[in-house]
């Protein structure tokens, strides 16, 4: 069976690494410098970095110049997004080098900008899915979107490559990831998906990496470890174990 990835998370709000607890503004903790948390995480072995411009995905501002910094300063992969929604903001991100990129709101706004980037940049495009029961937010999770599974249909069929789904009632929640949404996402595409949300525990890991049949392909972990709920090196051991 595949090995489960784990992608650490560094948001970025107002040029610090934060946690928000259910994208609520203001919410969760505060962890200093993002570059900082970056290089701990690789220090530590982490082999990605989730990094989310949350002012761009808020519209409050960016953060792009430290992002750009932040991904020309490390040697992991990078899945970058936040705000990536017209072709200035799509090819600034890319050139930070990053591995791939995650389109939120404009997968809901733009579907036909989307399916050019889905076309021109293949699987250096992927969309995140952050879901509130089966209906998508955007613009900061503010914004009603659409429904999961209609848009999940129309993305497969312009080739996305992959899905970044979020539960947005257990982000930063430590109260465990959603399973059954997980599950009923991979019934419904063959593409593999990045669970986000509400990872607390190694337990919690093992469950998504038996999920990795299915196509669970990796888990973004972010409050649990700046909490210090397990070291990333514990959990990459975990997944290493199978
Ligand atoms: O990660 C968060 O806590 C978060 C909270 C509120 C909004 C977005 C958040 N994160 C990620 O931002 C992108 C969406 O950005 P956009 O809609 O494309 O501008 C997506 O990856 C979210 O998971």
């Amino acid at each position: 069976m595949a090995k489960l990835e784990l992608l650490p998370a560094v948001d970025v709000r107002d040029g610090q690494a934060v946690q928000l607890v259910k994208g609520e503004s203001g919410t969760g903790g505060r962890y200093g410098e993002p570059l900082a948390a970056a290089l701990a995480w690789q220090e530590a072995g982490a082999e990605w970095i989730h990094l989310v411009d949350l002012d761009a995905a808020f519209g409050t501002g960016d953060n792009r110049a430290l992002i750009a910094d932040v991904a020309g300063r490390l040697d992991v992969k990078i899945e970058l997004s936040g705000g990536i929604r017209d072709d200035a903001s799509l090819e600034a991100a890319l050139a930070t080098g990053c591995r791939r990129v995650n389109l939120g709101t404009a997968a809901l706004e733009e579907p036909e900008w989307v399916a050019k980037a889905i076309a021109a940049h293949g699987d250096r495009i992927a969309v995140g899915l952050d879901v509130r029961g089966t209906t998508l937010r955007g613009r900061g999770w503010t914004r009603d979107g659409g429904n999961l599974y209609e848009t999940l249909a129309r993305l497969d069929a312009e080739g996305c490559a992959r899905y970044v789904v979020t539960d947005i009632n257990q982000d930063g929640t430590l109260t465990g990831p959603n399973l059954q949404l997980l599950r009923d996402v991979c019934a419904r595409t063959d593409r593999p998906v990045v669970a986000s949300g509400g990872i607390s525990s190694l337990d919690d890991l093992r469950a998504l990496a038996a999920m990795t049949g299915e196509g669970v392909e990796g888990a973004i972990v972010g409050t649990a470890l700046y909490e210090g709920a397990f070291t990333l090196p514990e959990a990459l051991a975990l997944v290493r174990e199978g």
